[in-house]
């Protein structure tokens, strides 16, 4: 799987490079082949240049008589044996035929999972299509502009994953595109318009249906008159204010996640609409923490105090981000989840795409400073600490709203005695562009990935008891590739630092369990 982290898209790109050389030998080999036939042609047509001022002077010479009779005798059938021995096609064939079994090459999967991943970046950014489309991201210019074709494409498949919202903006823009291009009032321009005025009644996209009937009919008038009819029916249906078709059946879907009042809070905060109060944020202090095993004095920024969130900058250096990185790249694969219902199994999910590798701490210098660093500042014993999972987000590349405590009927793995998750840490070990940012929806708290810093917070309120004001998400990278390691910290054998409160904390949290 590819579309999920940047690492992966890197192997097609290198892919895409190896094709386009092949490709660009194959034509370099038929051009010569080509230019060796033309000057055979051109030798001959020198001949006829000259025989046209009088075919029968010319013929009367004995030696163009026999040079005529040599051409038609051999030549003719070389040029033959010339084309026939030509290999560069098969040649071309058999080396691609080679590279498919040894390239990587995006699955079904990837496809549809990019298509996907575009779609939540223009839900969760309200991004415009039409900028989105010309390869503007949020005002600024990233990528190269898609053709009609592309945006055509891309709504014809969200058509068939029944995402109708999304497919009547991307057909439309690939319709005024194609409007936009010279060759935009063709004929087989119009009939292809024709068609997807289908797709627009279908779904119920009555505006978007007339307006491509008038298009098309005020570029081809006298011949595409049939089209008189369907406008007139699409001007009753909006009159009557028709709700008919697959768009308003599917608008609403209760019950869906991605429907409710926390996912949107989700998606506000992931914009910068929504965060702390300013009267919330005047309390929270920056300050030095001492290093207890002598490294340099922590730089903590509170962002959060109830439940205290922190963040620590520049805890490790440029080269340590990049070398975990490095060590990572080769085992990373598609991120899973616990899955549902508690027995211990994992499984990809679509609200999680990302890929990771997990190490244990021993691993190398760079991930015992990652372990030693955590302990040092938080005071807790790393002994229980699971191992450290390094994960890397591609484009569109997001973790939906989560705990990362178990619930209370979780089932433990045999043998793991050591508790909930106590306290979660994330080492930020890239900086991204645009997007990515971890989201708290409830505090309501947008921490913006920085390079060698340090996210940290409790999971649990001091009885144990889960504190549900902790959910969050990874909110999509818009642009750039998002690398973090994620430390998770067990309860056990950690009363030093956190004594056991009997009090149950949980009052105040549990409103957030079932939010909505
Ligand atoms: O990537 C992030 O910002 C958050 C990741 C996260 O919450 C997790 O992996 O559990
Ligand atoms: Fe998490």
């Amino acid at each position: 799987e590819f579309f999920s982290s940047t690492s992966g898209l890197e192997k097609l790109f290198e892919t895409e490079v190896v094709l386009l050389a092949e490709l660009q030998n194959y034509v370099n080999e038929i051009n010569q082949h080509a230019e060796a036939l033309q000057s055979e042609i051109d030798a001959i047509r020198v001949e006829h240049l000259n025989a046209a001022d009088g075919i029968d002077d010319y013929l009367n010479n004995p030696v163009n008589a026999f040079r005529l009779i040599k051409r038609l005798h051999s030549d003719w059938e070389t040029f033959e044996g010339s084309v026939t021995a030509d290999s560069s096609r098969s040649n071309y064939l058999d080396t691609m035929a080679r590279l498919k079994e040894n390239l990587s090459f995006p699955s079904q999967d990837d496809f549809v999972g990019s298509a996907i991943a575009l779609t939540r970046l223009q839900q969760t950014y309200q991004l415009d299509v039409a900028e989105l489309a010309s390869g503007i991201l949020n005002g600024v210019k990233y990528g190269t502009a898609m053709s009609w074709q592309d945006c055509f494409v891309l709504g014809q498949h969200l058509y068939a994953l029944r995402d109708y919202n999304h497919t009547v903006p991307w057909l439309q823009q690939s319709m005024q595109l194609l409007g936009e291009q010279s060759y935009g009032s063709e004929s087989a321009s119009l009939d292809f318009m024709e068609a997807v005025v289908e797709y627009h009644r279908e779904m119920g996209a009555h505006e978007s249906a007339l307006s491509l009937v008038n298009h098309v009919l005020s570029i081809e008038p006298d011949q595409r008159s049939h089209l008189l009819e369907a406008r007139q029916q699409l001007e009753e249906l909006i009159t009557d204010g028709d709700k008919n078709g697959l768009l308003h059946l599917t608008a609403r879907r209760p019950g869906d996640y991605h429907e409710s009042r926390e996912f949107r809070m989700y998606e506000q905060v992931c914009r910068g609409e929504l965060a702390p109060l300013s009267s919330k944020q005047r309390s929270l202090r920056c300050r030095l923490r001492k290093s207890r095993l002598g490294y340099a004095p922590f730089k903590l920024e509170e962002l959060h105090l109830d439940p205290l969130v922190v963040q620590l900058h520049q805890v490790i250096g440029s080269n340590d981000s990049e070398s975990l990185q490095k060590t990572a790249r080769p085992r990373i694969k598609r991120s899973t989840v616990y899955s549902l219902g508690g027995n211990g199994g994992s499984t990809a999910a679509a609200f999680r795409t990302s890929q990771g590798a997990s190490f244990n701490y021993s691993r190398n210098a760079a991930t015992k400073l990652l372990s030693h660093h955590v302990g040092d500042f938080s005071g807790l014993n790393m002994d229980y600490a699971e191992d450290l999972q390094v994960a890397n987000y591609g484009i569109g590349g997001h973790y939906e709203p989560h705990w990362d405590s178990f619930p209370e009927n979780h089932i433990y793995q045999e043998g793991d005695l050591h508790g909930n998750r106590i306290a979660t840490g994330i080492y930020y070990l890239s900086d991204v562009e645009a997007g990515g940012g971890t989201a708290f929806p409830f505090l309501p708290l947008l921490v913006t990935p920085e390079k060698g810093s340090l996210l940290f917070w409790y999971n649990l309120h001091p009885s144990g008891d889960q504190d549900f004001r902790t959910k969050h998400a990874a909110c999509p990278v818009l642009q750039g590739s998002k690398w973090i390691a994620n430390v998770w910290i067990r309860e056990r054998n950690q009363d030093n630092v956190r004594p056991c409160d009997l009090e149950r904390g949980q009052e105040i949290s549990l409103h957030y369990r079932d939010f909505d």
